[in-house]
């Protein structure tokens, strides 16, 4: 089989050919052959005219490149293709609509079918095609965005993303004021070598995360005369130590063991080296493809679009049309198998490995230690272990003074980052979903938030639950990302943190988080307010 592909979203006008034997998997003879020609700004960052411009005049050549490439390759078949897949979306749409007139017209000259490819799910999906993983986390960081995302129920489930911009283009924002010519990124690769770590705010909210307060600090301490190189260094390990936190945090709630890395941003070193030796110490298997498929480029629109083209997911080109906010959790796999997940069953043991500690079971009784993560950088690695310690100690005891249910703390070390707990209940609320259980959820969280602070991280991992209690005892812990505000948007983050794990490892998430956001409405006395900022949240144009 052999199919076209084309790629032109943003940046790279990029036409490809895939052929294989077999789409579904990759094998030793599949070759890829990708022509790409990058937009390059004169100045500032991409500019939509300029970059369509571009695109209108690089699209047919690079296509041109690919067929005769076709042609060799099928020495004499006609067609010398069996498909043409493009990038829908997301993108900006005089690109985007730069790329469906070219691709139909592919279609229409060698009569074969067109499939239309989410550009996001392609960047994931090239990365599980090459390592062979069965059912990975898949971390996507690229320009425009910044996602986790994990398979269940015959889609793609976004587990955590920026809750503000893309991680490549915080980045080439920063450049863009030190004066430095897009893309950023490479050249902040490039000095952070060069430079000692300057401490940025760090922001991760469950498994979402925000860069806007990072990238005005890091202005700020370059117009203070920080040296560049040091904020630059500052710069990769805090937002890359956030984008390796929430992974594992994926990694830690779904049970999966293996991760892939898709996007422009993937390119990096620094990322790559993180996101490996975390993975290493918690016994997972990571997988970054090559660059050639992690920066734009169409043969992973190609490769995807082999995949959707034998499972017959092809489009009639009368619907063909592009879609600029398309997201990858809008997606229907027709690729597989219902059946499939990321989320696995996870034994309960003696010793439970979570995102960020380490945690001891005995009798009557868990310690938790905060060991460090060596992938960090050791003076923010001794921050965030001392800190959320100590947070967390106090945040539990609060929350019971309010009547929510959460184990006693018996020892508290925050110097060597260790807590010791009363064990509460017999299951973790995600082998225990019920309406009921979620619905306590939900009253407590209404309650954390009415005394001024917030949970922070209140996944389906992070709720405790005694099943054998008729009235179905609920215990919320882990409160070490929780803080005081009496901000209705974070008290909304919550319920959306609370969503985003449904769906992550529920098969009836809308009814459980209905249960929950009911429960929420009668138990809180600003409930308004927060789901008005909740709409906002889930409504928020991510594509910046
Ligand atoms: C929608 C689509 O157009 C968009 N594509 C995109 O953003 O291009 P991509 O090739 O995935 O990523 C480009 C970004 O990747 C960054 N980048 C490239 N090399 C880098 C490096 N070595 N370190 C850090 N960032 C790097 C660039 O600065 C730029 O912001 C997307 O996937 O979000
Ligand atoms: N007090 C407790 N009683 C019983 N089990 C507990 C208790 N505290 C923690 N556990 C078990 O240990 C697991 C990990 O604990 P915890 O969430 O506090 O660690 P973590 O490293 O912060 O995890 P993550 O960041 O992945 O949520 C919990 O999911 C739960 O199964
Ligand atoms: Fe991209």
């Amino acid at each position: 089989m052999r199919v076209l592909g084309i790629e032109g979203t943003a940046w790279a006008a990029s036409a490809a050919l895939f052929e294989t034997d077999d789409p579904t998997r990759a094998t030793d003879d599949e070759h890829v052959f990708i022509e790409s020609d990058a937009y390059q700004p004169e100045s500032g960052g991409i500019h939509p005219r300029e970059a369509a411009e571009h695109m209108g005049e690089a699209i047919p050549e690079v296509v041109q490149t690919a067929i005769s490439h076709a042609r060799e390759r099928a020495g004499g078949d006609d067609p010398p293709i069996d498909a043409v897949a493009f990038s829908r979306g997301p993108g900006l749409g005089p690109c985007l609509r730069i790329v469906g007139t070219a691709a139909r017209a592919v279609a229409q000259r060698f009569d074969v079918p067109l499939v239309g490819v989410n550009h996001m799910v392609a960047h994931l999906e090239v990365g599980r095609h090459r390592s062979g993983f069965e059912s990975p986390v898949c971390l996507n960081a690229s320009g425009a965005n910044a996602h986790l995302l994990g398979y269940r129920n015959g889609r793609y489930r976004v587990l955590g993303e920026t809750m503000d911009t893309g991680v490549g283009n915080a980045i080439d924002k920063f450049t863009r004021h030190v004066g430095w010519q897009h893309p950023g990124g490479p050249k902040v690769e490039r000095h952070a070598r060069d430079g000692d770590f300057h401490p940025l705010p760090y922001v991760v909210k469950g498994m979402d995360f925000s860069f806007s307060g990072i990238m005005s600090a890091a202005k700020q301490a370059s117009d203070d005369d920080v040296p560049v190189e040091d904020v630059c260094r500052g710069l990769e390990e805090t937002i890359f130590a956030m984008l390796t936190e929430v992974s594992e945090r994926a990694l830690s709630l779904t049970g999966a063991d293996e991760l892939v890395l898709g996007g422009g941003v993937g390119q990096n070193d620094r990322l790559q080296r993180m996101l490996r030796e975390m993975c290493d110490q918690r016994g997972a298997d990571f997988f970054a493809p090559e660059n050639r498929f992690l920066r734009d480029n169409a043969g992973m629109i190609a490769i995807l679009g082999a995949k959707m083209y034998a499972a017959g997911d092809t489009l009639a080109i009368e619907e063909s049309g592009i879609d600029s906010n398309f997201r990858p959790d809008d997606v229907a796999v027709s690729w597989r198998g219902p059946e499939e997940s990321v989320d696995r069953v996870v034994e309960t043991e003696t010793e439970v490995q979570g995102a960020e500690a380490t945690v001891t079971i005995e009798a009557d009784r868990v310690v938790k230690d905060r060991v460090p993560r060596s992938y960090r950088h050791p003076a923010l690695d001794e921050r965030l272990r001392i800190e959320r310690t100590r947070q967390e100690a106090r945040l539990t005891s609060e929350a019971r003074r309010h009547g929510v249910p959460t184990p006693l703390v018996l020892d508290t070390d925050p110097d060597e980052a260790r807590l010791v707990f009363q064990r509460v209940g017999d299951a973790d609320l995600r082998e225990a979903l019920t309406a009921d259980t979620v619905a306590a959820v939900g009253r407590s969280l209404a309650r954390i938030h009415d005394a001024g602070f917030v949970h922070g991280d209140p996944t389906t991992r992070n709720v405790r639950v005694d099943t054998g209690r008729e009235d179905g005892h609920v215990f919320l812990i882990d409160f070490g990302l929780g803080y005081y505000t009496d901000e209705p948007e974070d008290h909304a983050m919550d319920l959306h943190v609370l969503a985003q794990s449904l769906s992550g490892t529920a098969d009836d998430p809308e009814t459980l988080l209905a249960a929950a956001e009911d429960a929420y409405r009668e138990e809180s006395d600003h409930a308004e307010s927060v789901f008005a900022s909740l709409d906002d949240i889930e409504g928020r144009g991510r594509y910046q």
